[in-house]
């Protein structure tokens, strides 16, 4: 256990955006920290660099989601272990039970990011409903002729049934930026019915319904144990042949050599993904290089906003765990 006398000694996995590196580094030297900070933004700490960082001792953790903070960190960190704050509003790659076990508080960035993300899932909705991944190419690979009335046609979003799978802040703000297009239903399953879902109207459904009666189906729970892998090929088969799926949640709430199949099979016509399993997804994949699917690098909260807002909250988080103090942003 650290005495009052002995530096808090901070790991932090990455180099912050602007705002929030400038506050850690106020932090760090008004409270005296040790700081130990990976600084390159192209590679990746390392797991083994990680763990022969906490083995040194560890007052405070902060992560992205790139490294797993489970048991073997937590048994390793063990008494001294204050605070784990990640740069992430999902907290999947954290063993939230063990870090309650051990009475390791958590804190993540909701809220600041819901905007940005809602945005990027309306912009891949409508990348995909209007093939902007083929437009694109077609004019880089010489392919753009005589303007042709029948060529690269896509599907509106007006009049169709938009579905929503988890309607927490990203799901309603998502929805509530598609019934701008004018969609003409809006249905959602969650864990629950939400009353927040009258805000858009939207109609409360089981899966299967959501599955089925869905033109556009986006996908904005959270992972966790009920989630995993709750789209696989039987669900995919129960969409229309003619439905759209989008993903800005995480890439295993999808099976994703299901979806592969699917796309392949024309079970539904096409996808976008912002977030696919492994990060990052190899070139040669098949899906980044379906016509009928778009992939995205994992950009939902990428806006130098957004990124700022939630590295000035995850170092809020981390400060006040450190201090005791309850965080601006506990994961519960
Ligand atoms: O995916 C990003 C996040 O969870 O913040």
């Amino acid at each position: 256990m650290a005495t009052t006398n002995t530096p808090a000694r901070v790991i932090v996995t990455f180099p912050l955006p602007e705002q929030g590196q400038r506050l850690l580094e106020n932090y760090a030297c008004k409270h005296d920290w040790e700081l130990i900070q990976w600084r390159d933004s192209e590679i990746n700490m390392t797991r083994g660099q990680f763990l022969d960082q906490v083995n040194r001792g560890a007052d405070g953790i902060l992560c992205k989601m790139t490294i797993r903070i489970d048991e073997d960190v937590l048994a390793r960190a063990g008494d001294r272990l204050k605070v784990v704050s990640t740069m992430t509003v999902g907290c999947d790659h954290i063993d939230c039970c063990s870090l309650k076990a051990r009475n390791v508080p958590l804190g993540h960035t909701p809220g600041v990011l819901t905007d940005a993300t809602a945005d990027l899932a309306v912009a891949l909705t409508l990348a995909v409903c209007r093939r902007l991944g083929e437009a694109m190419q077609a004019v880089c690979n010489g392919e753009w002729g005589a303007w042709n009335p029948t060529w690269l046609l896509g599907t509106e979003i007006r009049g169709k049934t938009l579905g929503v799978l988890g309607l927490g802040r990203i799901g309603l703000a998502t929805a509530k930026r598609l019934r701008a297009f004018g969609v003409s239903r809006l249905i959602y399953h969650s864990t629950k019915e939400k009353p927040e879902a009258a805000q858009v109207d939207g109609e409360f459904v089981t899966l299967e319904q959501l599955l089925r009666e869905s033109d556009i189906l986006c996908i904005c729970c959270s992972l966790n144990a009920s989630t995993r892998h709750m789209i696989g090929y039987t669900q995919l088969c129960a969409m229309k042949p003619t439905a759209i799926l989008v993903n800005v949640a995480r890439g295993d709430v999808i099976v994703q050599d299901d979806l592969e199949r699917a796309l392949r099979e024309g079970k539904i016509a096409a996808a976008g993904l912002d977030v696919t399993t492994p990060e990052p997804l190899p070139p040669s994949h098949p899906l980044a290089n379906m016509k009928n699917c778009i992939v995205l690098p994992h950009i939902g909260s990428a806006t130098v906003e957004t990124r700022n807002a939630m590295s000035v909250l995850a170092v809020e988080n981390l400060l006040a765990g450190l201090q005791g103090r309850k965080m601006p942003a506990e994961y519960v």
